[in-house]
């Protein structure tokens, strides 16, 4: 049975309107100035940790690590405030599930905030396994996070395919001997993945 392992930020779920109110709650409570949206979504790809890092420098200060658990928690709390599936989204995994195709998620999101918002969001039951970027040792763009998920379901690589929205997916993916397909509706880039589809519900005919 073939497996689509789907990215989670920028790729099932348009967050990045839940990572900058988390994120902006932290900065208000640090006294600095909030991110627009579009400064958020462009730093969102390698976790939640590099997320404050990333803005912490666009703010010219130093990132101070004792931060980071308070914001995990505000994450957990509020992952599926704002945040919704992408329109069609779902109605792509229920067409992929009728092809045949049995579905992962692979995300650099704390697995905590990660189980919240799909289980608020009802799209749990969709994926027979969920990886978050604290799930193993290693992470996206490392092949390893997508040699987990398949090692986790027993499937091979030929047998596999990753979609998402940023180089880390598409680079983990190659790493790993997968497929990739660039979701070009989330907020990364796609160069060098094997197809490319403008919306979600183009997935199920790219995917045959
Ligand atoms: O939370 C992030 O920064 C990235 O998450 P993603 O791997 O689901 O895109
Ligand atoms: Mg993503």
């Amino acid at each position: 049975m073939p497996l689509a392992i789907f990215d989670l930020d920028g790729t099932l779920v348009d967050s990045a309107p839940d990572l900058r109110a988390a994120l902006n709650r932290l900065m208000a409570a640090q006294g600095l100035d909030p991110f627009p949206l579009p400064e958020v979504a462009a730093m969102i790809g390698d976790g939640a940790r590099a997320l404050l890092l990333k803005a912490f420098t666009a703010r010219g200060l130093a990132f101070d690590e004792a931060l980071l658990p308070g914001f995990l928690d505000d994450l957990e709390a509020n992952s599926a405030v704002l945040t919704r599936p992408y329109p069609g989204m779902v109605a792509a995994l229920e067409a992929l599930a009728a092809q045949g195709w049995r579905h992962a998620v692979c995300t650099n999101k704390p697995i905590a905030a990660t189980r919240a918002l799909l289980a608020e969001l009802g799209l749990a039951p969709h994926f027979a396994l969920v990886l978050g970027g604290d799930s193993l040792p290693v992470k996206k763009p490392d092949p390893g996070h997508v040699r987990g998920v398949l090692e986790g379901l027993g499937v091979a690589a030929a047998d596999a395919v990753m979609i998402g929205d940023h180089q880390n997916d598409i680079r983990a993916a190659r790493g790993a001997g997968v497929r990739s397909v660039f979701a070009a509706w989330g907020y990364g880039e796609g160069t060098g993945a094997d197809l490319s589809a403008a919306a979600p519900s183009a997935l199920p005919a790219l995917l045959g």
